[in-house]
């Protein structure tokens, strides 16, 4: 239908020069886009409309003479007019509610996104700290919960257990010919709202956006999945209005033929995707993972994403202790949630420390205490999860089923992290119990999603914990301003700041499948992007403002880690051999040439 010629790559050089700033509007000669429509089709096609942007000669050519008002409107022009009617809206509805609020927000951006991906995309990225929130964490949350009241038009690709043994043939009615990223759910445990069935869409959605404004993946090739396996969330299966299959989920092994034939047929049609699962309950992001990260190009999100960012906290806190690295092996580190965020945190900081001391995997768990909604996790546990194992604790030490504030006292932990998706569970008492931490500069991580289910909120963390902690939370939070005059800096704990850099190092690559040591590159890479000088002001990750800079960096380092393990295909042009001889530098140009940055091409009309 569509072929993207030459010119994306060289607009994305420019841009990656210049990070997104506005210079880049008039400095770039985008090359031609071909395109197999004219008239009015084009102008209803958000890949290729320009709305009132369209060029008198760009008219005529396409046959949209007289389809639009005659005056020509620049891109600088369109973007300011969005722009100031976004803060219109901010101002007309400021003192109502905050969710009205939001959803407000979403739906102005929304409209954008379904009529004009290039705008969409420009005002995103470069407006990407005011945009992220709402059109991913935390407002997406809010949207999946009201989906079905919102939708207007479908994005993306519906299989349903319907859909059993057709899904071979419908991969094919995706109008691209190419898709390079693929975000899946099954909507079972959308951030922590629990299972939202077909509603869940909106992360995949979310997630895709993000690989958009991040990582540089061209928007015609990216494929938001939903895979509506039923519900068992009652309420939505009582609302006249769900969209999706009124059914319980199915389970067993009539699951995973869903979830086979779906990989199966993507595959088969796009053979060097990336599949990105996101938000599968526990048992199912792990089955999945297990069942296809040697056959297929996947990684999980919650699990594997999720792991590096929690790593890279974790390697912060020490140093913002102003402790060396390899005093990594000495903190004690408190997890309150074992799912498949708790678990494949503490698995990956386990295996760390492992290394780091070299010691066995079993050696390492001393350090660490799970808790899980039955409370510490210790062998005395009745029915425990094979999973939680490794990490269950000797009774003797604390007694199985302790509460968090009964662990915080006995282990005064260096850190504790939470992945329950529990609101407000780090509540007053448990706070102040890490006053008595062993560390000086005690680390409370509040990453559960979206903010109502953040286990504290920063203010709490600062007032009950005291004015030295580092302080990480999964949605945003505005910095704390502290009695003593400094400022409490609130650091977002998001797997955003991983997976675009995932995404795209694997695609350019060309590596059939996602290593642990690509993994470990990216969360090592993410670790050390900060400098002393921030991380002793509890400045653990980067502003999301650099966000496209860091997937760079990341995507470089899971290119070369793709390299050391032998693993890299090529990508177009770019053999394997011409990857394995970059140098790190040359590695991270190769990686942001690729980048796509939107920009009115010409269009220029093919049969
Ligand atoms: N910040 C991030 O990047 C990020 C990434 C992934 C997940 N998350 C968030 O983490 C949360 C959990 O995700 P998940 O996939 O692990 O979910 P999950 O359902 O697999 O696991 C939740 C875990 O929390 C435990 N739990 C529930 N109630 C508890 C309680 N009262 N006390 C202690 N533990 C309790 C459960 O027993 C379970 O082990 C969600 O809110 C999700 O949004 C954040
Ligand atoms: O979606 C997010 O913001 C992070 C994470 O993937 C989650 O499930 O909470
Ligand atoms: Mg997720």
């Amino acid at each position: 239908m569509w072929r993207n010629i030459a010119g994306f790559s060289k607009a994305a050089a420019a841009a990656a020069r210049t990070h997104g700033s506005r210079r880049y509007l008039s400095s770039a000669i985008p090359g031609p886009c071909i395109v197999h429509k004219r008239g009015a089709d084009i102008l209803h096609d958000p890949w290729f409309n320009k709305d009132t942007g369209f060029p008198l000669t760009e008219r005529d050519r396409l046959g949209l003479r007289g389809l639009l008002p005659p005056r020509v409107i620049s891109f600088e022009q369109q973007y300011a007019r969005f722009i100031e009617s976004f803060r219109s809206l901010e101002r007309n509805t400021q003192g109502q509610p905050d969710n009205v609020v939001s959803l407000a927000k979403w739906r102005i951006l929304n409209r954008l996104h379904d009529r004009n991906e290039t705008l969409y995309y420009r005002v995103l990225i470069d407006n990407i700290k005011d945009f992220a929130p709402i059109i991913y964490t935390p407002t997406v949350g809010l949207v999946c919960q009201n989906y079905s009241g919102l939708y207007r038009r479908p994005r993306g690709m519906y299989f349903s257990a319907k859909d059993k043994g057709e899904m071979m043939s419908m991969i094919y009615n995706w109008p691209a010919h190419q898709v390079d990223m693929i975000v899946i759910t099954d909507g079972s445990r959308i951030l922590g709202l629990g299972d939202l069935g077909v509603q869940g869409i909106g992360i995949p959605i979310g997630k895709l956006d993000m690989y958009v404004a991040s990582a540089g993946i061209n928007p015609q090739r990216v494929l938001p999945i939903m895979l509506d396996v039923g519900t068992n969330n009652q309420k939505l299966l009582q609302n006249p209005l769900y969209l999706g299959l009124r059914q319980p989920r199915l389970e067993g092994e009539e699951y995973l033929e869903i979830v086979d034939e779906f990989m199966e047929a993507a595959f088969t049609r796009w053979p060097k995707a990336v599949v990105q699962f996101e938000d599968f309950q526990a048992k199912w992001a792990f089955e999945t993972l297990d069942r296809y990260r040697k056959k297929f190009c996947m990684f999980n999100d919650d699990v594997q994403g999720t792991a590096g960012v929690a790593l890279a906290g974790l390697l912060g806190t020490v140093r913002a202790q102003g402790r060396p690295l390899s005093d990594f092996v000495n903190q004690k580190i408190v997890v309150v949630g074992a799912g498949s965020a708790g678990l494949g945190v503490t698995k990956t900081a386990v295996q760390a420390v492992a290394r780091m001391a070299g010691i066995s995997f079993a050696e390492a768990t001393k350090n660490f205490y799970l808790i899980d909604k039955d409370g510490l996790v210790t062998t005395e546990r009745s029915k425990l999860d094979p999973a939680v194992v490794p990490f269950a604790k000797n009774p003797a030490e604390i007694r199985e089923g302790a509460s968090i504030v009964e662990v915080v006292k006995t282990v005064r932990p260096h850190v504790l992290l939470g992945l329950s998706g529990v609101g407000g569970i780090f509540n007053e008492e448990v706070l102040k119990a890490m006053r008595e931490s062993d560390s000086c500069k005690p680390a409370i991580f509040a990453m559960s999603n979206p903010t109502l289910n953040a286990e504290c909120t920063a203010a709490d963390a600062f007032k009950h914990a005291g004015e030295n902690i580092v302080f990480g939370s999964g949605s945003p939070f505005e910095n704390v301003q502290l009695e003593n005059g400094s400022v409490g800096h609130v650091n977002q704990a998001n797997n955003m700041y991983l997976f675009p850099g995932i995404g795209l190092g694997t695609l350019l690559s060309g590596a059939r499948i996602v290593t642990d040591g690509m993994l470990l590159a990216a969360a090592e890479c993410l670790a050390s992007y900060m400098t002393d000088e921030e991380v002793q002001k509890g400045i653990l990750y980067p502003s999301i403002n650099n966000i496209r800079h860091i997937t760079a960096e990341v995507g470089a380092a899971v290119l070369r880690a793709a390299v050391t393990d032998d693993i890299v295909e090529g990508h177009g042009d770019v053999g394997p051999r011409d990857l394995s001889h970059m140098s790190k530098e040359e590695t991270v140009d190769y990686i942001t040439r690729n980048m796509w940055f939107p920009i009115y091409s010409p269009l220029v009309h093919e049969k």
